[in-house]
């Protein structure tokens, strides 16, 4: 029975080790020197705090969000913090032909594009589902088409440089939680999403990465004010922090992070990576690369 215990145990380490390696440990900032990097939902919260990280570290910059005088405010920022340049584009991801501009002017202002961080979301409400479908429907164009579209747009420019692929997700979109219905909808859907594509690119041999964040609470004034008086008993970690550790995932080109760490447990699913293993096995990839290009 010990000998069991033990194996079991090795065993878990084993296959936590493999999940969750490379370790951060090996981040340097310079990392991200004169890298090209797109900052969506920039204005405020955990996008505005990349953007101050990723100048202190010397990248080139492009910010979107709606609000054209936070965007202001936030460039002339990072500038100061020793950006290698820093340009605003203002619009509302609602609008998916903005979405695709912004991928397409950036990288002509920026000369390329080595990483697409995709981190807006619309204002969310927090209520019981009311049956009002075209409100749903502008939530998923907001969280999820306008993220599909602007990584269809980079993809290209992507490959040149053997970019990476960043996005925001939640807890929420891995565990169920009530009154978040359309936002949960949204982070579930970017998790098939881009868990199957970066599975195809691994089986096309492209060297993009993609980076899931999942994030707990943290402490942005957006999230404070929706939650109060409805969520109790919970601290939120610091934005600061956590806008670090999507930095450094990125860099690492980590297939997913957890912030803070303290959630990994609950996305923990050993069944489920055992599942999706064998299930690559059934398919025949030499005749799938053979027929398909990777567009
Ligand atoms: N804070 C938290 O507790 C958690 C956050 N997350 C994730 O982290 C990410 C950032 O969250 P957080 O910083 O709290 O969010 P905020 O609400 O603080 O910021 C959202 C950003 O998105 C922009 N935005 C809103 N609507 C639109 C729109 N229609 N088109 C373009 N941009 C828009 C906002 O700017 P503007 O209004 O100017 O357009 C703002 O810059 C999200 O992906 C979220 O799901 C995940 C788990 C927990
Ligand atoms: C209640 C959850 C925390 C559980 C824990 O033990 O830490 C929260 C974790 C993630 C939160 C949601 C989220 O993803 C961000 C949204 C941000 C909005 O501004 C507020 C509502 C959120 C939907 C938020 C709701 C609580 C969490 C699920």
């Amino acid at each position: 029975m010990a000998l069991l215990k033990k194996c079991f145990l090795s065993a878990l380490g084993l296959l936590l080790a493999y999940y969750f390696y490379p370790a951060t440990d090996s981040f340097r900032p310079e990392m991200l020197q004169g890298k090209r990097v797109i900052v969506t939902g920039a204005s405020t919260g955990i996008g505005e705090q990349i953007a101050y990280h990723l100048a202190r570290m010397g990248a080139h910059l492009v910010v979107t969000a709606r609000t054209e005088a936070k965007l202001k405010k936030v460039i002339s920022e990072c500038l100061k913090l020793g950006a290698a340049s820093a340009h605003f584009i203002p619009g509302t991801m609602e609008d998916l032909v903005f979405a695709e501009q912004v991928v397409t002017k950036a990288g002509k202002l920026m000369g390329g594009l080595d990483m697409l961080i995709l981190n807006h979301i619309a204002p969310v409400n927090l209520r019981f589902f009311n049956g009002d479908v075209a409100s749903i429907r502008k939530v998923m164009d907001i969280n999820f088409f306008s993220y599909i579209t602007m990584t269809s747009a980079a993809l290209p420019m992507l490959k040149v440089t053997n970019g990476s692929i960043v996005v925001v997700s939640s807890i929420a979109g891995k565990l169920i939680t009530p009154l978040i219905a359309d936002y949960s909808a949204a982070k579930f859907a970017l998790d098939g999403f881009y868990s199957s594509l970066q599975k195809e690119l691994q089986l096309m041999n492209v060297n993009i990465s993609i980076t899931l964040c999942i994030l707990g609470f943290i402490n942005t004034d957006s999230a404070v004010k929706s939650l109060s008086g409805i969520v109790e008993n919970i601290t939120p970690s610091p934005k600061e922090e956590c806008a670090v550790e999507i930095i450094k995932g990125g860099a690492l080109r980590q297939k997913v992070i957890a912030y803070p760490s303290s959630i990994y447990i609950s996305m923990w699913n050993p069944i489920r990576t055992i599942q999706e293993y064998f299930i690559l096995l059934t398919y025949n990839i030499d005749n799938i690369t053979r027929n398909q290009q990777f567009s």
